[in-house]
């Protein structure tokens, strides 16, 4: 038996849910390309779920149902109010709350399909509303309660800042929650389905995928790179910064990516979104910077921008702390992790892989008192 480090190319399962075939990234066979140009994330959802566009007159009763579940207990918020925000992660909070939120949901170790569905639906609209309640409540505010004439994005920014967001605003963070929505068999959808395979509940999957996507090497980059370019500070610093950084052997943050080797496919509609936000806001520095460290790390060392690059110039064009980036990459994957719970349950298998011992050989025990 020899094992592969990391799983490198290993098919570890059948899916539906999304596809990266020669470098272009498919939702249930939808590209991506369409979605973020012409589709709300609600849709995105609705297709995730069910495997084709919605019609209008789905699509109106789908993003209502979100809408109107959008509210969460109050013990879930009374609870955030009791952990000691200002010392911990917004994506340890989360992974809690969403423990809560399960021990409230009457039907959380119910598992057939109808529940199941109810549930994902659940957290999905209930998500938004626990990081923007975290945000406040740490800053000493009351949370907002979402609005339910909102579309998911304007809900988000608006529950976020207690004000009706701007247009541009809405439309970008919208297009960021479609890119990273789903993502084949990504680190964190495959904790989710390791978990759900022995038949445990939603939110316990979605538990542990928070757990998974918190790592800076997955889904905690984003805001690694916003502090990356924190540090760095001007354009003109971008140079010794990257040098340095190569002469320590450092990982740059946002670079390089498990599956693409020719460039993520959404890093190029985040790039232009940091153009547009940066150049709205008058901070150029965060989009020129970002453009400098590309080239240097592309010219240095052949490695490409992925999804987490430029999404971290874009949240702080949009007004985010930073430290919520990744928070908000769990709001978008929910999507995605719950489409492939579903997946997994309707046609489920234990998922238990076998490890290669590299081990000591056989030891001959000896009893505690001869030692
Ligand atoms: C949503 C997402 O999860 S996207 C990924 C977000 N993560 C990041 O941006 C963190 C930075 N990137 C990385 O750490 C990696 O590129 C990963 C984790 C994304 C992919 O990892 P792997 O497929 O295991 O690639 P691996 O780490 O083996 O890299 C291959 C080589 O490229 C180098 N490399 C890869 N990424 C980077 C980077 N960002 N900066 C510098 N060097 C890098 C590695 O050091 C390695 O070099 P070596 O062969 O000389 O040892
Ligand atoms: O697919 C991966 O390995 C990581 C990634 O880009 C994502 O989860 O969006």
């Amino acid at each position: 038996m020899t094992s592969t480090k990391g799983l490198e190319g290993i098919v570890a399962t059948t899916s539906s849910v999304s596809s990266i075939i020669d470098d272009v990234l498919t939702y249930q066979g939808y590209d991506i390309n369409d979605l973020t140009e012409y589709a709300s994330f609600e849709e995105v959802v609705y297709i995730l779920w069910n495997g084709r566009l919605p019609n209008q007159e789905e699509l109106k009763s789908f993003s209502n149902e979100l809408a109107s579940n959008a509210e969460v207990p109050e013990q879930v918020l009374d609870q955030l109010k009791t952990l000691p925000l200002d010392k911990v992660h917004p994506m340890a909070v989360l992974r809690t709350a969403i423990s809560t939120l399960g021990l409230f949901d009457e039907e959380a170790d119910k598992m057939d399909e109808e529940a199941n569905r109810a549930k994902a639906l659940r957290i999905q609209a209930q998500i938004p509303t626990i990081v923007t309640a975290f945000s406040r409540i740490r800053q000493g505010q009351e949370p907002v309660k979402p609005n339910k004439e909102l579309s998911f994005a304007a809900n988000f920014l608006y529950m976020l800042k207690g004000e009706i967001p701007e247009d541009l605003e809405v439309t970008a963070f919208n297009k960021a929650l479609v890119l990273h929505a789903d993502h084949e068999l990504n680190a964190s959808t495959f904790t989710a389905r390791v978990c759900v395979a022995t038949l445990s509940d939603v939110y316990s999957g979605i538990t542990s995928a928070i757990g998974a996507l918190k790592g800076p090497l997955h889904g905690g980059a984003n805001e690694a790179v916003m502090k990356m370019l924190s540090d760095i500070g001007e354009v003109d610093q971008v140079e010794t910064y990257i040098k340095n950084a190569f002469e320590k052997k450092e990982k740059i943050m946002g670079f390089g990516h498990r599956v693409y080797k020719n460039g993520d496919p959404r890093a190029k509609f985040l790039r232009d979104m940091s153009k547009q936000l940066t150049d709205t806001t008058g901070e150029t520095k965060w989009y020129d910077m970002s453009i400098r460290v590309e080239e240097l790390v592309t010219k240095e060392k052949g490695l490409l921008p992925n999804v987490d690059f430029y999404s971290a110039s874009v949240y702080h064009s949009l007004g985010i702390e930073h430290d919520l980036f990744t928070p908000i990459f769990a709001i978008s994957r929910t999507s995605g992790w719950t489409a492939h719970i579903l997946e997994q349950y309707a046609n489920n298998r234990l998922i238990r892989p076998r490890a290669e011992y590299v081990g000591p050989g056989k030891q001959k025990f000896v009893p505690l008192e001869q030692r």
